[in-house]
């Protein structure tokens, strides 16, 4: 076994580059929609990097693009500094970031609510997506930033989970997702777009955004389904 290899191959990676800046990227893919991207990642063998289909979005016009801030935590009764621990990782929240929760599979407890939406808002955060719950959900609303959960609980999290880390590589379900990666979601569910691929993964999103504007005409048309095909649609 080659333990360096490993620790290099799971350690936080630097971040590839990118031609454009994060900003555009992100606004660019949030021009598409999570199929296409998904559509592409699949052109590529990446079959997995939808995240569990309970995470949903609060509301169903909520769409999210922004660059993985990592967290990861599970069940624990300690509270030993907890609040303040949970107060420096806010504050390295960097902007165009969507905060991403590794909670080890929690089914109790709130990893976001009304204030942590307002801090990490005000740090330029896009958004957070929570493999466990929220709270506070009607303030969260109110202040119109993406929120993807698993569930809705007032549990808060003090006394019952608390964080291991940040900005570390973290698995969901069956995805990976390491701190930089692009992190796509919409009412189709989140979707995750290793960076080092991103760029090409959005051209070829807003491509195929473009060319089902052709299928679509096709089926107005008339055409009937097989004609669709023959002419090089598809569903
Ligand atoms: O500790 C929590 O559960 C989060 C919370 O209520 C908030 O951010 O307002
Ligand atoms: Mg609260």
């Amino acid at each position: 076994m080659d333990l360096e290899q490993l620790k290099a191959e799971r350690g936080t990676k630097a971040l590839a580059p990118l031609p454009i800046t994060e900003r555009e990227l992100c606004d660019r893919f949030e021009q598409t929609f999570t199929a296409a991207v998904n559509d592409v990642l699949r052109e590529r063998g990446l079959l997995y990097q939808v995240l569990p289909a309970g995470i949903l979005p609060l509301k169903d016009e909520m769409k999210v693009c922004g660059i993985a801030f990592t967290v990861k935590g599970s069940k624990n009764l300690t509270l030993e500094s907890e609040m303040e621990q949970r107060a420096r990782m806010l504050e390295e929240i960097g902007p165009g970031s969507v905060v991403v929760w590794d909670t080890s599979g929690d089914d109790e407890s709130a990893q976001w609510g009304e204030v942590m939406t307002m801090a990490s808002q005000r740090r330029g955060c896009r958004g957070a997506i929570v493999d466990g719950g929220v709270r506070d959900t009607n303030k969260v609303l109110e202040q119109d930033f993406p929120v993807f959960c698993k569930y809705r609980t007032s549990n808060g999290m003090l006394g019952r989970f608390r964080m291991i880390g940040w900005q570390m590589p973290i698995q969901i379900g069956g995805v990976f997702i390491y701190p930089g990666d692009v992190v796509f979601g919409d009412i189709d569910g989140v979707i995750v777009v290793p960076r080092a691929m991103a760029y090409e993964v959005l051209l070829k999103a807003e491509h195929i955004k473009e060319n089902e504007k052709a299928i679509k005409q096709m089926v107005l048309d008339g055409l009937t389904p097989t004609e669709v095909i023959k002419k090089g649609g598809y569903f």
